[in-house]
């Protein structure tokens, strides 16, 4: 499973997610330059315009994002949805992008929400593959940018849903509405201790400080993250400097992290946190961690040659870096 947010912090946004997952595609931090050519299945070649970095695996010289952000301060991920999403054959009268061509469609050519909303009227989610070996895999999106504003997009067979998100997270199944219709189950959920009103004249001891978080779900399973993380994404305070806010950012999202041996999929298989990573949206800054290397790493898209038309690959850091003090 998988979890992503958009949290405000001292005037910032940072977007971003945790990639859970058993096993790992060998991503790693990717920026695609401004004259980068995009070919597309069914539309004309078009040069990339914004320059976006985020998590992808390069194949035959085509970033796949699992998540990226652009220049502009806008950001997608991608997050599975196997089940209830469906992709379409080709429509003669839409744009037809094929959903591992989503996010590079978007953030090439988009700078805001507005837009993204305006341009998905036209757009259908045509079922064609990368290659035989890298099939489609089911996703639905989180879409967010600089001024705070988030969408979920959603492809089933009644069609391509955008939703727009007033609790800014977002997990995988059920649907995306359902999901906020099982928030209400969990409304009185406080960091507040709470009032003894099960037995309103009895003196009962709050025995411990968190009870107003007593029953909030604390399980792997996807309708439990998307209620644990709106509620720590809600209350979370905001930073007082870039470090701070990035270091926040990454505690919202660990409060979903999923530890190995925890989440089995198969005999001796588990789904664990492979990374998590953000992007400050307003200065274009990448922040990554990842399961054997929890040191915040950083990647500033304004620290390279963004008018080039080369893609450029980072080594995944992954080596833990444990600060001896004697
Ligand atoms: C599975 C990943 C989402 C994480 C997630 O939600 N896992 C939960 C699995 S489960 O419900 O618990 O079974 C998604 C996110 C991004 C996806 C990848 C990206 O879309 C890029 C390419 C796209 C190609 O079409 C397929 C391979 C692929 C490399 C995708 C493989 C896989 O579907 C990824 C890695």
């Amino acid at each position: 499973m998988c979890t992503s947010i958009i949290y405000d912090s001292n005037g910032q946004h940072y977007f971003g997610r945790n990639l859970d997952l058993e096993i790992s595609f060998g991503e790693h931090p990717v920026i695609t330059p401004r004259n980068y050519v995009f070919k597309y299945r069914k539309l004309p070649n078009r040069k990339a315009t914004y320059a976006m970095i985020g998590m992808a695996i390069v194949k035959d010289n085509y970033p796949l994002y699992f998540d990226a952000a652009n220049e502009k301060g806008l950001g997608i991920a991608g997050l599975n949805f196997d089940g209830p999403c469906h992709y379409f054959p080709e429509s003669a009268e839409k744009e037809n992008v094929t959903p591992f061509e989503l996010i590079p469609y978007l953030l090439s050519q988009y700078a805001s929400v507005d837009e993204v909303k305006d341009a998905l009227e036209n757009v259908n989610l045509v079922d064609i593959n990368f290659s035989k070996k890298l099939q489609l895999s089911p996703l639905h999106w989180l879409i967010a940018d600089k001024t705070g504003k988030s969408i979920v997009v959603e492809s089933t067979v009644s069609g391509l849903h955008v939703y727009d998100n007033p609790v800014h997270v977002l997990t995988n199944n059920p649907e995306f509405p359902g999901q906020l219709t099982n928030l209400a189950n969990y409304a009185n959920i406080s960091p507040a201790q709470p009032k003894n009103t099960v037995v309103p004249d009895a003196d009962i001891n709050l025995y411990s400080r968190g009870l107003g978080t007593h029953h909030l779900p604390g399980g792997m399973d996807s309708a439990s993250r998307f209620v644990k993380v709106a509620f720590v994404r809600a209350h979370a305070p905001e930073g007082k400097d870039e470090a701070s806010s990035i270091t926040n950012y990454f505690h919202i999202l660990h409060s979903v992290e999923q530890p190995k041996g925890t989440d089995e999929v198969g005999p001796n298989s588990y789904e664990y946190t492979i990374y998590s990573d953000g992007t400050n949206l307003e200065t274009g800054t990448f922040y990554y961690t990842n399961y054997e290397n929890n040191q915040i790493n950083a990647i500033k898209l304004s620290n390279e040659n963004l008018d080039s038309d080369k893609l450029i690959d980072y080594e995944l850091l992954e080596k833990q870096h444990i600060n001896y003090q004697n």
